[in-house]
């Protein structure tokens, strides 16, 4: 089987690509992360394919970031946290043709951060978006903090990590975070129509448009690369274990004890 993780499908032109891993609420794990990067490269590169679709399977998630029950100071996988994800985001942005976050549930944590760096996001009236990061004893110290700010303004960004509020779609499209939201039964539909509307464009004139929107922020990636580091750093401390403590134990997380 060439996948695991993940469900592969074009669609008269677009590529679907599909975190099959509802009963974890499609978080990820190193798995996961590799299969997605290995799907959007193939996407990226496949003549027949003019854009890519970024989906979560079942109706409660698109993506709950990273896995927490294979996360213990660090993930499953390979990279500097055990979880490619400078790779994975630098994939999404690196592929020369628009990707789309479809969301119909929850965009949490990491998954808030895929759906912030997709070119469009695409959203039905169950979404919802949030950071859980500093609640949970993580922060993505690259694209999920500057780029976001980018996306919805310095003020909202703050306000979205700090405070690890729930934001509906309709709410997600006010601030810039999603592009439209529809009702539900719609969702697939209104994707699968930007999608081929996208198809219809001229793929190179798309290609270098995606590459000069990225080249405002590129200096994120190292950042991010940068930051890596710091958090791997942090996920070997009790304060960031005390966050994947308490959801395990279906507790409040204690963060006062770590005060400084
Ligand atoms: C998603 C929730 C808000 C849903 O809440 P609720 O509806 O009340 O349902 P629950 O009962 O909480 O959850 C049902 C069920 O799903 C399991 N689950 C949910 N999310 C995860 C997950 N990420 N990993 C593993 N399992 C998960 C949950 O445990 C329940 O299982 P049961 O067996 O039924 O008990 C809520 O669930 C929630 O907030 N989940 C945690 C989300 C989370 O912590 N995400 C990742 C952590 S931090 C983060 O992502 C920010 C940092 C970041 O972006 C990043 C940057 C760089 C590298 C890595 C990351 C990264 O992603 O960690």
């Amino acid at each position: 089987m060439e996948y695991e993780d993940i469900l592969y499908e074009v669609r008269n032109g677009a590529a679907w690509i599909t975190i099959n891993r509802p009963e974890k609420m499609n978080s990820f794990r190193g798995q996961t992360c590799d299969e997605i990067i290995r799907a959007l490269n193939k996407a990226g590169y496949d003549r027949s394919v003019g854009a890519i679709v970024l989906a979560g399977a079942g109706d409660r998630a698109f993506c709950t970031g990273g896995d927490q029950s294979a996360h213990n100071g660090n993930y499953d996988g390979r990279g500097t946290i055990g979880l490619p994800m400078e790779e994975l985001h630098n994939a999404i942005r690196d592929v020369p043709k628009p990707v789309i976050a479809r969301v119909q549930g929850f965009a949490i944590g990491g998954g808030n951060v895929i759906c912030t760096i997709c070119d469009l996001t695409i959203c039905s009236d169950k979404a919802q978006f949030g950071q859980v990061g500093p609640k949970m004893g993580s922060v993505d110290p690259g694209y999920g903090t500057a780029f976001l700010a980018r996306v919805v303004g310095e003020k909202k960004a703050r306000e979205i990590w700090y405070l690890n509020r729930r934001y509906s779609g309709a709410e997600a499209v006010a601030m810039g975070l999603a592009n439209i939201c529809v009702p539900h039964d719609q969702l697939d539909a209104e994707v699968q129509k930007w999608a081929e509307e996208i198809c219809e464009r001229s793929p190179t004139a798309l290609a270098i448009a995606k590459r000069s929107f990225n080249a405002d922020t590129a200096h994120q990636a190292g950042i991010a690369g940068l930051g890596m580091y710091a958090l791997k750093l942090y996920y070997d401390t009790e304060e960031s274990r005390e966050g994947v403590n308490a959801l395990k134990e279906k507790r409040k997380p204690d963060f006062r004890k770590f005060a400084k």
